[in-house]
């Protein structure tokens, strides 16, 4: 047994799984151990002496994934969407109050998304209006993707509390989802096109000018160096910690 971090991966043989443990592969101080994708056991992480999981999987699977892992006092990183407020406070209870393991969900682990996502929320408070459009290839298993969600949900709150009401819509009549969908007031659009990996443009404008701010994920291995540095910190952070900047000093 090497001295890198014992690294295993959830959803191994998916696009990004694969990504992770090339990644994980390539880290000095990492060690990959096993993969488990559909229909494996999870037992092979205790088994292998896994210290840390990345989950990549699927929104129906993750709940699951993860029960298993904190019961087995093994820590994880988690890129898989579809955590409601309802789930989150589901993992805050399985962890208990002397969590064994440590647990980081993140909706976005490259950093350019992260840095994105703090821009927009520093942005939001000058700008009458905001629209947020994520585009993504068409496999996707979600819409609006995490990211968005996130995203609205930052911009929606530095708004309250700028005290800004609506964004201005004069809009009355259309075809339904014709203005995208609406996450805390904030205009969400979903596109699928084959050839994208995963972008997103928030627009912001107000009198005389717009701001736009956007990311763009051309290759899986933007989400390798981010999983790198939850997979290296997740250890000395027991308990649930959401979102990838609480480990970037921003
Ligand atoms: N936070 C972030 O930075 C990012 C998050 N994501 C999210 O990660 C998730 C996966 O994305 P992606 O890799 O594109 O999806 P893929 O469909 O390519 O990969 C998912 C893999 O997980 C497998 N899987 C499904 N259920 C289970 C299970 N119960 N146990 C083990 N493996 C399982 C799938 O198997 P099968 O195909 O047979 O169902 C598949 O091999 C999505 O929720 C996506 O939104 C993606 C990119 C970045
Ligand atoms: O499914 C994807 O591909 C991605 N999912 C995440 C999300 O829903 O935000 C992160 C990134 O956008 C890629």
């Amino acid at each position: 047994m090497g001295n890198g971090i014992r690294t295993g991966v959830l959803g191994s043989n998916g696009k990004v799984g694969k990504a992770i443990i090339e990644g994980v592969e390539a880290a000095s101080d990492a060690e990959f151990t096993v993969g488990v994708d559909k229909g494996d056991s999870l037992q092979d992480f205790v088994d292998s002496q896994t210290s840390v999981v990345v989950d990549f999987t699927h929104p129906d699977a993750v709940m699951d994934n993860l029960k298993f892992l904190i019961d087995n006092g093994i820590h994880a990183v988690v890129g898989t969407t579809g955590f409601t407020q309802e789930r989150l406070d589901t993992v805050v209870e399985w962890l208990g109050d002397d969590p064994r393991s440590g647990v980081l969900i993140a909706p976005n682990f490259a950093i350019g998304a992260v840095l994105s996502m703090r821009f927009a929320q520093q942005a939001a408070r000058f700008f009458d209006s905001v629209e947020v459009v994520e585009l993504h290839h068409p496999f996707k298993a979600d819409a609006p993707s995490g990211t968005a969600g996130r995203t609205a949900q930052l911009i929606a709150a530095a708004r309250a509390e700028a005290g800004l009401g609506a964004s201005p819509d004069a809009t009355s009549t259309g075809l339904e989802g014709a203005r995208g969908a609406d996450v805390d007031g904030v205009r969400v659009h979903s596109i699928r096109l084959a050839g994208l990996v995963a972008h997103q443009e928030v627009l912001f404008g107000t009198q005389g000018e717009t701001l736009t701010i956007r990311h763009d994920s051309i290759d899986r291995n933007s989400f390798v160096p981010g999983v790198l540095l939850g997979v290296r910190e997740i250890g000395s952070r027991p308990g649930l910690t959401v979102g990838l900047e609480h480990l970037m000093d921003l």
